[in-house]
């Protein structure tokens, strides 16, 4: 990477503030999936082991500038101070005189957890003033938050022009993985895509394309794909406007010699639930009065197949509406897949294909799972992370 790490600095007795993606699902008052936190750890006990003053900021859901009750950061701080096993101080502001009196009279090796950034209208915006205040907290300003890095926000971008500004580890490893996965790939290299909308993923396809020995579409998505193939596609999931598109991508794999995978038979269902009829039809023959809801058995162990062939797989996006049971089989069978390929690197694109592996059990099984959803899907697009642009050089 050619931006400064916390390895290249010294932080033992500087004020370090330090932003990580504490935007963690919460219910009724409590995390409910602590990933995020454990992920930031390497960070966080690194600064405080080599003396620093941990100062942690986040955000919490989208309080769109205001301060939300349910959106303070008390229970992610109390969820922390049990993961690293010292205490952990919270404030009730992200930046100002309290805060400043608080970080005054903090010890070496001490950690504060800010409140939700963006209860300050100036965070979203990026305001000069508000980066300028949370810099002043501060000697040092260390980027660990991957997950939000695609935000150009005060605490994630405008503060590092203010002070010394590297990456933490987390967002270092982040990098690493998908930087290596897409410009020196092991081969044969497979990217997965699916999920619910072209519109969503046309940027992505499209620089993976590029990239990738195989492309493999599936989800919801796909009914565009098949209905470019001149196929019915019932009640599924359609995009009008983007089956030209669709065309194009197979046009365009045809021409980078990219192996295409789409569906050969879907699970098509007669209502959106668990209970509803289900029947396997090959994508000619999906009935005008339903709905393809996932990937049939035949796609399964085509891409299974294809899995196991692989060196690389990078996977964003389910392959069906996993959530139901009904429905779930056409991503339990790539995660499987991936569990069992132990040659093959597997790296999850955050997000729903990251819910979907950790539902199954299969999480541990995965090389890596991104703790960013929009950031690894913008960095799969090719685009420029502001969160890391802004850092030092090396
Ligand atoms: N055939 C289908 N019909 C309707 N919805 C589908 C279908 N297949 C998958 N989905 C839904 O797609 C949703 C996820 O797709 P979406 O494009 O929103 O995000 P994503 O691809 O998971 O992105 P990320 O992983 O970055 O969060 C899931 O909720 C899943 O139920
Ligand atoms: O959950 C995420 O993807 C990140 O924390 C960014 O959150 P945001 O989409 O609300 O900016």
């Amino acid at each position: 990477m050619n931006k400064k790490t916390l390895r290249d600095i010294d932080v033992k007795g500087k004020r370090v503030f330090c932003r990580v993606d504490f935007n963690v699902p919460m219910k009724d008052g409590k995390v409910t999936d602590e990933t995020r936190i454990r992920a930031a750890l390497p960070t966080i006990q690194h600064l405080v082991e080599q003396g620093a003053k941990v100062i942690l900021a986040s955000h919490l859901g989208r309080p769109k500038g205001e301060v939300v009750e349910e959106l303070r950061l008390t229970a992610v701080a109390e969820r922390l101070q049990a993961l690293l096993g010292k205490d952990v101080a919270k404030a009730d502001e992200a930046f100002g005189e309290n805060v400043q009196k608080t970080i005054d009279s903090m010890n070496e090796g001490d950690v504060l957890v800010l409140e939700n950034v963006r209860f300050y209208p100036g965070e979203e915006k990026n305001d000069a003033e508000l980066a300028k205040a949370f810099a002043e907290l501060a000697d040092v300003y260390v980027n660990d938050a991957f997950g939000a890095a695609h935000r150009a926000h005060a605490s994630t971008e405008g503060i590092a022009h203010h002070i010394p500004a590297v990456a933490g580890f987390l967002m270092e490893k982040e990098l690493d993985v998908l930087s290596k996965a897409l410009s020196n790939p092991d081969r044969p290299f497979t990217a997965i895509v699916g999920g619910a909308k072209v519109k969503d993923k046309i940027d992505v396809i499209d620089n993976l394309l590029d990239k990738v020995d195989n492309l493999i579409i599936g989800g919801g998505l796909s009914y565009t794909f098949i209905k470019a193939l001149g196929h019915e596609v019932g009640k599924s999931l359609l995009e009008e406007d983007k089956i030209d598109l669709a065309k194009s991508f197979m046009e365009k794999a045809k021409k980078n010699g990219v192996n295409f995978y789409m569906p050969v038979d879907v699970v098509v269902a007669d209502d959106f639930s668990n209970d509803a009829n289900t029947q396997t039809v090959s994508i000619e023959n999906i009935p005008s009065d339903w709905e393809g809801l996932d990937a049939g058995p035949k796609t399964r162990e085509i891409y299974a197949d294809v899995i196991k062939n692989s060196k690389l797989v990078i996977w964003n996006g389910p392959m069906g509406v996993f959530e139901l049971d009904t429905f779930a089989n056409g991503t339990k069978a790539v995660a499987e897949a991936l569990a069992e390929a132990t040659d093959t690197y597997s790296v999850i694109g955050g997000g729903d294909s990251a819910a979907a592996v950790e539902k199954f059990g299969l999480a541990d099984k995965m090389s890596h799972i991104s703790t960013g959803g929009g950031a690894s899907l913008e960095f799969m697009e090719g685009k420029e992370l502001p969160g890391v642009v802004a850092l030092n050089d090396k």
